[in-house]
């Protein structure tokens, strides 16, 4: 299947020095490391502190920045090309863009449209939507607002005692378009976070419990939990919160041995987050997945960590021909992405970007970010001589390693 609506040539800059002459300013500033701040600006300490934070001194999260800045790209002179085409396959199927929205829990923490924002823009400008299993919005609402856009499903998975639920997890997903299964790794507990320990915040747990609609809307988890406690979710909604934040993040990771029954509950591709070594890519294929992302969660997990970008080489070297390979941590601009593509990454996940997007305007801070970053990648290509972002013309020549 090809998940490509937009085949027009992408060029976001031309639409805004155009409008520009009728004296129309785009919605806020195009200067991406900005976005941090202006959100800052607009959220509650709290949320600002959710997405902004990283695990302990945030050495993972600069080594993620550094990393990218030890690459840099070499341009190639009288190339004839045209504006370059940014379609990419992957699992088999044609994609208008080569990067993704990294799954990111709880959006309406940081603007009241949350999710539904987030996904009616995705499919708008045909980026993939990658839903996170702690959201604030069901699998089935943010379907239908994502319509036929692309949408993948990442799982934070429960405990094999929960396969039941697991399984009703899964089907909700296959039964409403997700095509992709994204099993995060990382995250079977939540990292020392100093800014939400210093803000006492989980949010899951605030009193209206914003994170756990997933778990809610689930038939499975409302019957669990009604034989558990003898009382439904909605006779105590702390106690049934608490109880699904618990079914999620169980504290305890699975075996490399359970991947066999999400095989067993799940017929489309497979893509393991979170990977940063070669064992565990190599494990990954030897388990028969499809897919991986070379992720460390944008360094909110474990701290004193490498650059996820730092990984990438010795993983596509090892394994990419066996594997499709993603990636995502620290992807803050057009040439960053250019730079994971040229590594080997078959798609660029984003995260915080579109975050603090939404925070900043809703569906228009959203559609800002993407067009930006999309149209900040495809002139960064076109002037290194690119024409797509095929291995064949995308690929490790253009890069030089800086000694710095
Ligand atoms: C606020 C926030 C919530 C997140 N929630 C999830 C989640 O629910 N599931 C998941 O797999 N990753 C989650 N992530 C991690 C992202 O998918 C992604 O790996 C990370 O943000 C990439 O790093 P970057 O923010 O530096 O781009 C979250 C990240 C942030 C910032
Ligand atoms: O914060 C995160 O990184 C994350 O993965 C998460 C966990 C729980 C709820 C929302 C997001």
């Amino acid at each position: 299947m090809n998940h490509t609506a937009n085949p027009t040539p992408f060029s976001y800059e031309a639409q805004v020095y155009t409008s520009g002459l009728h004296d129309e300013r785009p919605p806020f500033t195009f200067n991406a490391l900005e976005w941090e701040a202006l959100a800052k600006a607009r959220l509650p300490a709290d949320s600002f502190g959710y997405v902004w934070g990283s695990a302990g001194i945030r050495e993972t999260d600069d080594n993620n920045r550094a990393a990218f800045k030890k690459w840099g790209i070499v341009p190639s002179r009288l190339v004839r090309s045209g504006f370059p085409n940014l379609k990419t396959s992957v699992f088999g199927d044609e994609y208008d863009y080569p990067i993704a929205i990294a799954p990111v829990g709880v959006q309406k923490i940081f603007h009241r449209d949350g999710e539904r924002a987030v996904a009616k823009v995705a499919n708008e400008e045909s980026v993939t939507y990658i839903l996170s299993s702690a959201t604030s919005t069901s699998t089935e609402d943010v379907a239908a607002a994502n319509g036929d856009g692309p949408r993948w499903y990442q799982l934070y998975w429960p405990a094999n005692e929960h396969n039941n639920i697991t399984a009703s997890l899964l089907k909700r997903a296959k039964d409403n378009g997700y095509k992709v299964l994204v099993v995060t790794l990382d995250t079977y507990i939540l990292g020392w976070r100093p800014s939400d320990l210093n803000n006492g915040y989980n949010p899951f747990l605030r009193s209206d419990n914003i994170g756990v609609e997933i778990g809610f809307s689930d038939p499975v988890f409302q019957e669990h939990f009604q034989k558990k406690y003898g009382v439904s979710i909605k006779d105590d909604v702390s106690k049934a919160a608490s109880e699904w934040a618990h079914i999620m993040f169980p504290g305890t990771s699975h075996g490399w041995s359970d991947i066999k029954f999400l095989q067993e509950n799940w017929d489309g591709p497979i893509v393991l987050k979170g990977i940063q070594t070669v064992a565990d890519a190599k494990r990954a294929v030897d388990h028969g997945v499809q897919g991986i992302v070379v992720s460390n969660h944008g360094g909110r997990q474990q701290d004193g960590g490498v650059g996820s970008l730092d990984m990438l080489p010795e993983i596509v070297d090892a394994v990419g021909t066996k594997i499709e390979i993603l990636f995502d941590s620290g992807v803050r601009c057009g040439a960053d992405i250019a730079k994971a593509l040229a590594l080997g990454a078959k798609m660029v996940l984003v995260g915080r970007p579109y975050v603090y997007g939404l925070a900043i305007g809703g569906e228009t801070g959203v559609r800002h970010v993407l067009k930006s970053l999309l149209g900040d990648l495809q002139l960064t290509l076109h002037l290194s001589g690119i024409p797509d972002v095929t291995q064949e013309n995308l690929n490790r020549s253009v890069l030089r390693r800086m000694s710095h």
